[in-house]
């Protein structure tokens, strides 16, 4: 199967009450992982590149990895996607360069330039075939070399959806209703504590996805700083020689009740690196001899693979959709 658009992954997940999966790609040991993953579980996939991954990675390296996925997956649908593009141009370049989906983030600029940017690069994108996702509302966290705190986030306003579908034309959107970039989501002085002393993040608004869905019908939506954080890949990271005090997440069981809504796309970044690091860390303090690259990434990789499969039987319900 050639990479394939959202359209039609969107519209079954919709229909069937459960989302597809984004996860961020940097690198051959992360395509590989998440994609052996969904290989095995015949489960519709996107694969989406940051401004960040391509200024590391490069374009090109990024494309024919996501295609050597493509021809060692024939079983799934795969969709590649510019996550965060932050410019028109960098959508076109994306567009003329192989993907077939992108986003165009102007979240940041006010509602009537967000529509006339948005707008444009859905002409040019709907030209080539390829579909556009945009946002409204602004996430707290990190997100490429931005940090936007929590008091400059705000959800979406849920009477823009209808007017900016309408006037943009964009295919999916991203909104805000409490979810956050990164690995550090909450402060500590957001959360609670459960009996474990471990920190509970405030629920996500849901009543806010409903004013948007009652506007938006059928229309496909999208959560981005959707890691859950796992706390098993904290305490490996603390464990061995890391850093991340109260790093906290979005409890799965809110992401599986946002699954079976309007939420087609969930996407993940920060559990991957996690997984990765974690487990990089991990083999580094128990085998301090060793230093042929290949003897960590393998591992690491098939972290990635079981935090996948996770998330895509236990969280997302997209097994078996491909
Ligand atoms: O939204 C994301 C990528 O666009 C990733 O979010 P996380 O940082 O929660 O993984
Ligand atoms: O939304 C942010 C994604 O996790 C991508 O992060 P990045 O810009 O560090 O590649
Ligand atoms: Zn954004
Ligand atoms: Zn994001």
């Amino acid at each position: 199967m050639a990479l394939v658009t959202t359209t039609e992954m969107f519209k079954k997940a919709y229909d069937g009450g459960y989302a597809i999966g984004a996860f961020n790609v940097n690198n051959m040991e992360i395509v590989q992982g998440i994609t052996e993953a969904a290989r095995d579980l015949e489960a519709p996939l996107i694969l989406q590149v940051s401004k960040g991954a391509r200024a590391y990675a490069n374009h090109t390296y990024l494309v024919k990895l996501v295609e050597a996925a493509v021809i060692e997956c024939p079983n799934i649908p795969i969709a590649l996607h510019l996550d965060h593009g932050p410019d028109f141009e960098t959508c076109k370049s994306c567009i003329d360069g192989g993907f077939t989906s992108v986003m165009i983030d102007a979240s940041s600029k006010p509602f009537a330039e967000n529509i006339e940017i948005t707008k444009k690069v859905v002409e040019y994108a709907h030209d080539h075939g390829v579909v556009v996702e945009a946002e409204l509302g602004a996430l707290a966290g990190i997100e490429d070399d931005v940090k936007v705190s929590a008091e400059e986030s705000h959800y979406t306003h849920p009477e823009e959806v209808q007017e900016f579908v309408e006037k943009t034309g964009c295919d999916s959107l991203a909104i805000a209703i409490g979810t956050s970039h990164g690995a550090y989501k909450f402060t500590a002085a957001q959360c609670t504590r459960n009996e474990k002393g471990e920190l509970v993040p405030p629920p996500l608004r849901f009543d806010i996805l409903d004013e948007v869905v009652k506007r938006l019908p059928g229309f496909p939506i999208v959560l981005h700083g959707s890691s859950s954080v796992p706390q098993e890949f904290v305490r490996m990271v603390n464990e061995f020689g890391g850093k991340m005090p109260d790093a906290v997440g979005i409890p799965e069981e809110q992401l599986r009740k946002a699954a079976r809504s309007a939420v087609c796309k969930i996407n993940i970044d920060s559990d991957l690196r996690l997984a990765m690091t974690g487990t990089i860390r991990k083999f580094m303090a128990e085998h301090p001899d060793k230093f042929d690259p290949r003897e960590y990434l393998k591992p690491a990789r098939a972290a990635i693979k079981e935090l996948v499969s996770h998330k895509i039987v236990d969280v997302l319900g997209c097994d078996h959709k491909a």
